[in-house]
């Protein structure tokens, strides 16, 4: 090359023969597309079929097009949202309006028989995104609510908005003839009574709002992995956020259970970015979660935060299975490799999920059973579990599972790299991430199990007394099911900031629907029919209350529970505590033997005994409500557990 006279090289332009090149030009073929659209188009294959109704002509052999297929299926969409005051349905009509489809389904309009009452909600459309895949959710997610992001480990990080926690004084359940005397209204019932009406104008509130919106999300999906109980549940939603947190936390519908999914069993309304109206009858606050046994509804107005959707559920689930005999249990559920299986009952934050996520066991599910004559079966397709202070090396099966598809809720994030640092609290301590239960390398699918072998009943004692293990008999555990005790975990329920002592029935008074005996005989009769023991753990404080003793390690607690599991601890010795007479062994290996009686553990005797007393006082107090009650058949058994309360 000859050097010009502004020093750079002179290119050679002159042509080499075909055998002398030297950079080969491997590209493949070049694309057929003539236009960026056109090369757009090639990106996406087709997918199957997406339809919730089974196709009447095709069952007749008549073939039906895809278009008309999809017709049907926003019919019962358009009547889910319809409005009940105006025209029978909004003009529904399938896909995201910012992405131009060739073809837009549209549901036929029904006929009017009256005249005809325009309005403008009746000339729009709404545009339904229905059972979109997690990847389609994330970009929904993220082209349109403030607040998301793809964290390092690929999860889709949240913000729940102003509530992050549930609200259960904002709960109300339709009274009429039939509830009035079906469920538990009154004293230390969660279940606060609204009237029809009230419901319908939340109802109506909640359809407008969500019709006037560009879209709309819907799930169609299932509850109970019992085939034989199993229920259709439909959720429509504002946000991708709701409608993937659903995804994961209900049972997901193959294409073809999709198919003949029909018409749903329950409707949950949530147009929780919507507030109710404080002029409302029944309504003290901008929230309101309003549930409709008859109508088979559920709105949800003034609260994002996806808890109240999956325990909204739950309520329900304690309402229907009863009807069927099935025991509803607020428990996490797994079993070991001989198949023993273990309920682990709790309120929020005593360890049901982090319990049963245990690398050595199938998890069944993380928080919600059915006991029936043929076993246990999970309700939901998901776990959703407390982030807070979440670690690789104590937690590393729920650490895995945070990965793509996983929804984060109201974490901290860095800046830059999207690392999540769950220490971070600044957004709510009740931080959390709901997965599909599949992310669970160890899960049971399906999510079913046979009968429970041990029931243990977790309490986080904030007061420090409670001993960390006790075996308890059938009368002591009726006793302590029905009183529910806990020091609530800061966040959970709105309003939450530091432990608190808590009674709550069944270990989940804010789920129950009926009067707590009626859960509690059911158990009993199970316990008695199955052999099954039943345990209390204390996951909370030792050597002293909150401020002064700390948190039982975890590590402790899971040699405590591995124990139960392999029937070790069923053979060690045991001697009886003072006032709450609760049995505890006097060694265990791998946990310190002074520990396991809280006695030895507080440095100050008489602070130890006048928070035991304390702690039997609140007790006592809060059975006093339950004495006048028969739980069950057995009149010797309700005696019983009146008499296995602390004595002092
Ligand atoms: N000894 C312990 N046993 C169980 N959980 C503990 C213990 N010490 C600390 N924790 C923490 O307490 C929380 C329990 O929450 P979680 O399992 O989600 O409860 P639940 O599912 O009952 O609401 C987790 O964050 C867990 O790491
Ligand atoms: C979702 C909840 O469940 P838990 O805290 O029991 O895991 C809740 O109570 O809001
Ligand atoms: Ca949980
Ligand atoms: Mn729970």
């Amino acid at each position: 090359m000859a050097s010009h006279g502004n020093g750079l090289a002179k290119i050679e332009t002159q042509k080499m023969k075909e055998d002398k090149i030297i950079c080969h030009d491997d590209s493949a073929v070049p694309v057929t597309a003539q236009t960026e659209d056109e090369l757009h188009s090639l990106q996406k294959k087709k997918s199957g079929p997406n339809t919730p109704i089974k196709d009447i002509q095709s069952a007749f052999g008549i073939p039906t097009t895809e278009v008309e297929r999809q017709k049907q299926q926003l019919q019962s969409i358009s009547a889910s949202l319809a409005s009940l005051t105006r025209e029978t349905g909004p003009k529904v009509v399938k896909g995201d309006p910012r992405v131009e489809t060739p073809k837009l389904v549209q549901a036929s309009q029904p006929k009017h028989t009256a005249a005809p009452n325009i309005t403008d909600s009746a000339l729009k459309f709404t545009h339904i995104l229905y059972n979109l895949s997690p990847a389609e959710l994330y970009e929904q997610a993220i082209q349109n609510e403030k607040g998301s992001f793809i964290t390092s480990s690929g999860a889709l990080a949240t913000l729940s908005g102003a509530k992050t926690g549930r609200s259960p004084r904002d709960k109300r359940v339709v009274k009429d003839e039939t509830t009035a005397n079906e469920l538990w209204w009154g004293k230390g019932s969660p279940n606060i009574e609204m009237d029809e009406q009230t419901f319908l104008i939340n109802r109506e509130r909640a359809v407008d709002y969500l019709c006037s919106l560009e879209k709309v999300f819907v799930n169609d999906q299932f509850l109970n992995w019992d085939p034989n109980n199993r229920i259709k549940v439909r959720i429509v939603s504002a946000r991708a956020y709701h409608s993937l947190f659903m995804h994961n936390m209900c049972i997901r519908p193959t294409p073809e259970e999709l198919e003949n999914f029909g018409t749903p069993d329950f409707t949950i309304y949530n147009a929780g970015k919507f507030p109710c109206n404080r002029y409302t009858h029944y309504m003290t606050s901008s929230t309101s979660i309003d549930i409709n046994l008859a109508r088979r509804e559920m709105v949800i107005l003034g609260t994002q935060y996806a808890g109240e959707m999956k325990k909204g559920l739950f309520s329900l689930m304690h309402y229907l299975m009863p009807k069927r005999q099935i025991l509803s249990l607020h428990s996490g559920c797994n079993m070991g490799k001989e198949g023993d299986v273990a309920l682990f009952f709790g309120l929020s934050g005593t360890g049901k999920t982090t319990l049963s996520t245990d690398h050595n066991r199938y998890l069944i599910g993380d928080d919600e059973h059915c006991w029936s004559d043929h076993g246990v079966s999970n309700i939901e397709g998901g776990c959703y579990a407390k982030c807070i202070d979440l670690s690789r090396e104590k937690e590393p099966d729920i650490w895995n599972a945070i990965k793509f598809g996983t929804v984060l809720e109201n974490v901290v994030f860095e800046e830059r790299t999207r690392q999540v640092d769950y220490a971070d609290k600044s957004v709510t301590e009740n931080t959390r991430a709901a997965y599909p239960i599949e992310y669970i390398p160890n899960a049971k699918i399906p999510c079913v199990g046979p009968h429970p072998k041990n029931v243990i009943l977790l309490a986080c004692d904030a007061f420090g007394v409670l001993p960390p293990v006790s075996k308890l008999n059938l009368a002591q555990t009726m006793y302590h099911f029905i009183s529910g005790y806990t020091a609530l975990v800061a966040g959970t329920e709105d309003g939450i900031k530091e432990p608190t002592a808590t009674f709550s029935a069944c270990f989940g008074a804010a789920f129950i629907m009926l009067h707590p005996t009626k859960y509690a005989a059911m158990l009993a009769e199970k316990m008695q029919k199955h052999g099954a023991t039943g345990w209390l753990v204390n996951t909370g404080w030792s050597g002293g209350s909150y401020g002064s003793g700390g948190r039982i390690k975890l590590a402790y607690t899971r040699k405590i529970i591995d124990a139960i599991h392999s029937g070790e601890l069923l053979e060690a010795n045991y001697t009886k505590t003072e006032v709450f007479g609760l049995e505890i062994p006097t060694e265990l290996e791998g946990v310190p033997s002074q520990i396991l009686d809280p006695a030895n553990t507080w440095p100050d005797k008489n602070a130890y005994k006048e928070t035991l007393m304390k702690l039997g006082g609140l007790f006592r107090k809060n059975f006093e409500v339950f004495a006048n009650y028969k739980i069950g058949a057995d009149n010797n058994l309700t005696e019983e557990i009146l008499a296995a309360g602390p004595n002092f």
